[in-house]
């Protein structure tokens, strides 16, 4: 479990969050939604030790973080991965097998154990066989797998997702959603930011920020008649736009096309 407690962040003057609360449950798969700026990727910086409150405090497992002892601090990284919206931002290596590589050694592991999380996190990302590569050369969904498996190769439980998918094109979203299905069916735990219906497909549960509060913090299939008429620029998955208007799944609709 994750917790934020009582948090109060701003940057500089401008306050984002007050007394903010919220509980990440493990193994439940959530999405964070909200307008431009209502504080998605401050939050997920704060969750994850990026970004450090004014006051509050973060748990995790029930451990209280200190933001001022180092090793409190990498037990958080250690368990609580983040990716950027843009895969640039977190490459670093020459090659896609060193980029990958990069975290590890900097936790001192042996190469035998380095060269496991490797392969396994080029399993899980579909990246095997472009070891070699320079990351420079790849596609943008193949440089945001890339980000990913150099983070899950540090074995985190809670993966944090920022926008995983605006820069990428259909292709590219299609190959995330892959990686995002096998992350959860291994056991971790997902949150993903973001605006597209599609991203959202696979959470339990989503958040609703707005202005640095929490509006709504339930079930996704709650969400979206609970959202109607409130302004989140969160798309509307297709289904429901079929059913409101139709007043009938798109399963029977294609049955009757189909008869
Ligand atoms: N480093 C920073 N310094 C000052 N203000 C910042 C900084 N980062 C973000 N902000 C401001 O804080 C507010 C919340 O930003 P944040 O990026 O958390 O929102 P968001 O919901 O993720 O937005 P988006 O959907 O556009 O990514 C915004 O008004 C933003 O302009």
């Amino acid at each position: 479990m994750l917790e934020a407690k009582n948090i109060d962040f701003n940057y500089k003057e401008k306050r984002i969050f007050n007394n903010l609360n919220i509980i990440l449950e493990s193994k439940i798969p959530i999405g964070l939604v909200g307008s431009n700026g209502s504080g998605k990727s401050t939050l997920l910086r704060l969750l994850c030790g990026i970004l450090s409150p004014q006051n509050g405090e973060i748990f995790l497992y029930g451990k209280k973080i200190n933001f001022n002892n180092v090793n409190s601090l990498l037990y958080l990284k250690k368990h609580v991965g983040y990716i950027f919206q843009n895969p640039e931002n977190q490459i670093v290596g020459v090659t896609v097998e060193e980029d990958i590589a990069f975290g590890l050694e900097n936790l001192g592991l042996d190469r035998n154990e380095i060269k496991k999380r490797i392969n396994w996190a080029l399993n899980v990302t579909d990246l095997i066989g472009l070891e070699k590569k320079d990351p420079n050369t790849l596609s943008g969904g193949q440089k945001q797998r890339l980000a990913i498996a150099s983070m899950i190769a540090m074995q985190p439980d809670f993966i944090l997702m920022d926008e995983p998918t605006t820069m990428l094109d259909p292709e590219g979203r299609e190959e995330i959603y892959k990686v995002i299905k096998n992350l959860i069916n291994i056991g971790k735990t997902i949150i993903i930011a973001s605006h597209h219906a599609k991203d959202l497909r696979f959470v339990e549960k989503i958040i609703a920020l707005d202005s640095g509060k929490i509006m709504f913090y339930d079930q996704r299939k709650k969400f979206y008649n609970w959202s109607e008429n409130k302004r989140f620029n969160v798309e509307i998955p297709f289904e429901n736009i079929v059913k409101k208007y139709t007043g009938k799944s798109l399963k029977e609709l294609e049955r009757n096309i189909c008869l």
